[in-house]
């Protein structure tokens, strides 16, 4: 079985959550498997290597593979999280969710001018939340040099909002 596949096998769809017309994938259960787990990490990685000098992986569920796509490249991770989280100083910026609204956050100085970005999630839905981390990438002088996800939800079209600044690599693909 491809990684795909295997990981497919492993996310279950949950229609109406957390409300009506959301049709949500739960891919809690590929952390049940260690070895699929360690293999996503790699394919995360070994796709960027060389490319980027830090990683910044978008709370909360945008941590799991985040910090560990950064240990196997050996370089930094930020932790770019929801308002309030994080003590000053702080960098914010504000964005739409396919559910909702929020501000992201990320402590002042932990992402070098210049520096190459991963910008690391779980989901790419709508696209705001990945836009506004880039917003706070470029706000601190950095590049968001490359983009990863673990589930892309085709049919939201969020990739227009980032593509054209940097490439876009999703494992799975969901056309509703
Ligand atoms: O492309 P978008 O429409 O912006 O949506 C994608 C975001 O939505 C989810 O976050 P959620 O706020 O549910 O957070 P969680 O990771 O803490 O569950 C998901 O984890 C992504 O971060
Ligand atoms: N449909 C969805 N399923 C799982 N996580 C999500 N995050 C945003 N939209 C989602």
């Amino acid at each position: 079985m491809n990684l795909q596949k295997k990981i497919e096998s492993h996310i279950r769809i949950v229609e109406g959550f957390p409300k009506e017309g959301i049709s949500f994938k739960d891919f809690s259960g590929v952390f049940q498997n260690a070895e699929l787990s360690k293999e996503i990490i790699e394919t995360f990685a070994d796709h960027v290597r060389g490319e980027v000098d830090l990683v910044c992986g978008i709370e909360s569920r945008g941590f799991i593979f985040g910090f560990p796509i950064a240990l196997a490249l050996n370089v930094p991770f930020v932790m770019v999280r929801k308002q309030g989280k994080l003590p000053p100083p702080i960098v914010s910026a504000s964005y739409e969710l396919e559910y909702g609204e929020a501000t992201l956050e990320i402590v002042e100085g932990q992402i070098p001018a210049g520096a190459r970005v991963l910008i690391h999630d779980d989901v790419l839905a709508t696209g705001g939340t990945a836009a506004a981390c880039s917003e706070l990438v470029k706000k601190v002088g950095a590049i968001p040099a490359s983009y990863s996800f673990l589930v892309e939800l085709d049919f939201l079209n969020g990739r227009s909002k980032i593509e054209s600044e940097a490439e876009v690599f999703s494992l799975i693909h969901y056309q509703s």
